[in-house]
């Protein structure tokens, strides 16, 4: 249940407001009254703690709760009841997995505005985009129950009637350990797929952002998982390090920073821990001169703009063929001059602030540079005070366009994680394929172009783990996600993220006598 605070004086506090209340919210009302971790079941304030962290409303700038960061105690205690709730959900059949996590998604279906309502509230993300998350949440769920059934592993026929198969088996407890950027996606992204191969998992939130991963746990309790079967816990780098270094811990799944990832990946290795890394980008955006210019313009927008910038696989190298590039330009800035920036619960918002105050600095910091090394801010960039008295101290900047760029200015190499898109010019196929691909990550790409040949032709040559035609940053769940690269391994969505939650076990059967070398 969602216990929330109206108003600002403890007098206006009401408990339980339910779903309906919650999705009526507006912005500057929230207050998380409630503990934030989530072990066994229900609700609780960690055993002990490493320190506390603020979270804020992006929107207002206002504190919407103090987390206590989990300790080892607290740490040791998710694992142990994991490892309790993974005894009983391991023996599950798959139909009866499937079971749980269809409710499950029909539960997040019915409260996807209260869900959409606290993401915004905490993220800063609009509405808008928050519900979208919340549907390709649910989907994830529902796609994953629907593979919990049919995973199986082989029979092979050996000599003299022996025999061998294989099982498909659960890892045990593994950890999710999420980003700000989709808190609530990056749970069910991560969740789902676990839970469906038969595993348990404790996750962590990112600190920014702690308060919709507790919707999550309630609602896989509701939905009839076993207490202890995903657990939250609070906190950053020491209560991440905890867990990743937890000897009963099978599994880390990281999505995050390229520094945090190897961190992550090192602690890792001494306990032999399969990780899976869903790391930064600086994804090449390539516009052909033959493309469709109104959805190739659609496209960048796409490319750079959800959720204020902030997306792992942004295309953000904006690579146009010389001979649109001033057509082009001309109709990225009319568009983006359209962008509607302001209160993030408000339906007709599309652009609301940015995660917190240091990374507004970081990210106008990166546009600086930019005007420095020779860049052209054609557009926007700038910090942004709403009229609305209650957002004034809110993180917004307009959308901002670069031009003039070079690859070896520091807005093209490296991942600015906000609103900032840099046109650079190119000629030939040949030249932009060099240039996208100079890169150390390989997250995504796009190419939009109206020749089916050379769409696939360049698909094959980008370096990148997901690459768009005529299209950016749409991600069924039916479809791999993740990097080449620095950008990370491993994967999520898809059919091959079972791969990455389970082990295969082989069973050989003998039918006939043993023959050994060792008796006569
Ligand atoms: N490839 C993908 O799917 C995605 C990648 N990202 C990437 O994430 C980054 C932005 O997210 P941030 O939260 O700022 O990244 P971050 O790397 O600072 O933190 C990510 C998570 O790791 C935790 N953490 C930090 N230090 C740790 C340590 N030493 N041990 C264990 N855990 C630790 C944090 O508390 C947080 O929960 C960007 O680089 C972005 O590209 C974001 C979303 C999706």
């Amino acid at each position: 249940m969602l216990h929330c605070a109206v108003g600002c004086g403890l007098t206006s506090l009401f408990r339980t407001p339910g779903i309906a209340a919650v999705a009526a919210m507006s912005t500057g009302t929230f207050v998380q009254l409630e503990p934030l971790n989530y072990r066994g079941g229900v609700r609780v304030e960690p055993v002990d703690s490493c320190g506390t962290e603020k979270a804020f409303e992006p929107a207002t700038g206002r504190v919407i709760a103090t987390l206590r960061c989990s300790g080892e105690r607290e740490v040791s205690l998710a694992v142990k009841n994991a490892k309790a709730a993974f005894k009983v959900w391991s023996k599950k059949s798959g139909m009866e997995r499937c079971e749980v996590l269809l409710e499950a998604a029909r539960m997040i279906k019915e409260q996807k505005n209260a869900i959409a309502t606290i993401e915004t509230i905490n993220n800063g993300k609009s509405i808008f985009e928050a519900r979208l998350d919340v549907d390709t949440s649910w989907q994830c769920l529902e796609y994953y129950a629907g593979l919990a059934a049919s995973m199986a592993g082989e029979h092979v026929q050996l000599p003299g009637g022996s025999f061998g198969y294989t099982r498909r088996e659960p890892l045990g407890v593994c950890v999710g350990i999420g980003a700000w950027n989709y808190p609530f996606q990056i749970a069910c992204w991560k969740s789902a797929p676990a839970l469906a191969c038969g595993n348990a998992m404790i996750f962590k939130p990112s600190p920014f952002t702690p308060v919709s991963a507790l919707l999550l746990a309630e609602i896989y309790t509701k939905a009839g998982m076993p207490p202890g079967l995903f657990n939250v816990v609070q906190g950053g780098a020491a209560t991440g390090q905890f867990l990743c270094q937890h000897p009963d811990v099978a599994k880390v799944s990281f999505t995050g920073s390229v520094p945090t990832g190897m961190k992550i990946m090192e602690m890792s290795a001494k306990g032999i821990k399969p990780v899976t890394l869903e790391l930064g980008g600086k994804s090449p955006l390539i516009i052909f001169s033959d493309c469709d210019l109104k959805n190739a313009v659609k496209g960048a927008l796409l490319a750079n703009f959800l959720s204020q910038g902030q997306v792992c696989c942004n295309g953000t190298r904006v690579f146009v063929q010389k001979e649109i590039i001033d057509k082009f330009t001309e109709e990225v800035v009319k568009q983006t001059e359209k962008i509607k920036i302001g209160d993030p619960l408000l339906e007709d918002t599309r652009m609301g602030p940015l995660i917190n105050s240091p990374h507004l600095e970081r990210v106008s910091g990166f546009i600086k540079l930019a005007k420095e090394q020779g860049a052209t801010v054609l557009y926007g960039g700038d910090v942004y005070v709403p009229t609305d008295p209650k957002l004034k101290f809110g993180y917004y900047m307009t959308p901002c366009i670069l031009t003039n760029c070079r690859d070896d200015m520091t807005c093209v190499k490296e991942e600015i994680f906000g609103p900032v898109m840099s046109i650079l010019s190119f000629e030939t196929e040949a030249e932009v394929l060099a240039r996208a691909n100079d890169t150390s990550f390989g997250l995504a790409a796009g190419v939009f172009t109206s020749d089916i040949q050379r769409a696939h032709r360049v698909a094959a040559e980008l370096q990148v783990g997901t690459c768009y035609i005529n299209n950016y940053n749409v991600s069924p769940v039916e479809l791999p996600f993740g990097g080449y690269k620095k950008s990370g391994f491993g994967r999520e969505n898809g059919r091959v993220t079972i791969e990455y939650y389970t082990q295969l076990k082989t069973v050989y059967v003998e039918m006939g006598d043993v023959e050994s070398p060792f008796e006569s």
